[in-house]
């Protein structure tokens, strides 16, 4: 059984067609890249999962529930899928430790101490236990990016969506976070869907890569072979692009 299921989704912003209607599924233990050229949907159909963005019309049912149904609890299904931002959106005014035990006590039910049991299993699992009690102010972006993934790794969900998780980040601390993201693919074998420009992360670590142009799907393919022969036309371009340099 599917976990994510989109039937004939379309989203608009206005008069702009941001997804056009997409027929997608997404399997338990997969790990997908979404990619493309800026404003090709990727965060759009990202956000749709989550209900961050509201479907304009289709079926999209993720975890079996329905997501454009007003009677569905979203925050039941946000409780199975963590969210990692090109931002970080950690709270500023609460220390590391902080950030990553508030929502399992108060949406998980934790005890304090259990809390924190989990969040020195997280940070240290992303390097971050020595920085405990920093501030995010005081760490750098690739820093508080791994914070971020420990934060929702430590709501023990069943699926992470990561919405360009490096873009916002120097490069060289971008290898430290994509090392983390690798390890609880390849360990944890997380289902995750990751929109990225990191093409080497895509080739190398996702199962599968789905190319999107202007709101639809171009192709969508085991990641090795899409790497080794892009299909389309305008994905081949996409490619040679970024791999231009
Ligand atoms: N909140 C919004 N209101 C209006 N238009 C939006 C909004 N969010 C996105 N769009 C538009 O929808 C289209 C798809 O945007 P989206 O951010 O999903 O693309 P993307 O592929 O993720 O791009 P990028 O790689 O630049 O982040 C773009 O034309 C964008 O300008």
């Amino acid at each position: 059984m599917s976990i994510i299921e989109f039937k004939n989704v379309n989203k608009y912003y206005g008069k702009m067609h941001a997804l056009k209607n997409i027929n997608l599924t997404f399997e338990e233990g997969e790990v997908t890249t979404l990619i493309g050229p800026s404003g090709s949907g990727k965060s759009t159909l990202l956000r749709c999962i989550n209900g961050l963005e509201k479907i304009t019309d289709g079926h999209l049912h993720v975890f079996e529930r329905d997501i454009a149904d007003s009677n569905t609890d979203i925050r039941l299904v946000r409780q199975k899928i963590g969210m990692v931002f090109q931002h970080f959106e950690l709270y500023p005014h609460m220390t590391v430790i902080q950030n990553v035990t508030l929502a399992p006590m108060r949406v998980l039910g934790l005890s304090e101490k259990e809390a924190i049991e989990s969040a020195e299993r997280y940070l240290t699992r992303v390097n971050m236990w020595d920085k405990k009690d920093a501030y995010p102010d005081n760490l750098s972006g690739g820093q508080k990016q791994r914070v971020a993934i420990a934060r929702g790794l430590a709501m023990t969900p069943d699926a992470m969506l990561f919405d360009e998780p490096t873009s916002a980040l120097d490069p060289e601390t971008i290898v430290d976070v994509l090392d983390v993201m690798k390890d609880i693919a390849q360990k944890d074998g997380m289902t995750m869907i990751v929109v990225t420009h990191e093409m080497n992360f895509a080739r190398e670590v996702a199962n599968r890569t789905i190319f999107m142009k202007d709101g639809e799907i171009i192709e969508d393919r085991p990641s090795e072979e899409f790497f080794e022969n892009p299909k389309d036309e305008r994905a081949r371009n996409f490619i040679n692009q970024v791999f231009a340099y």
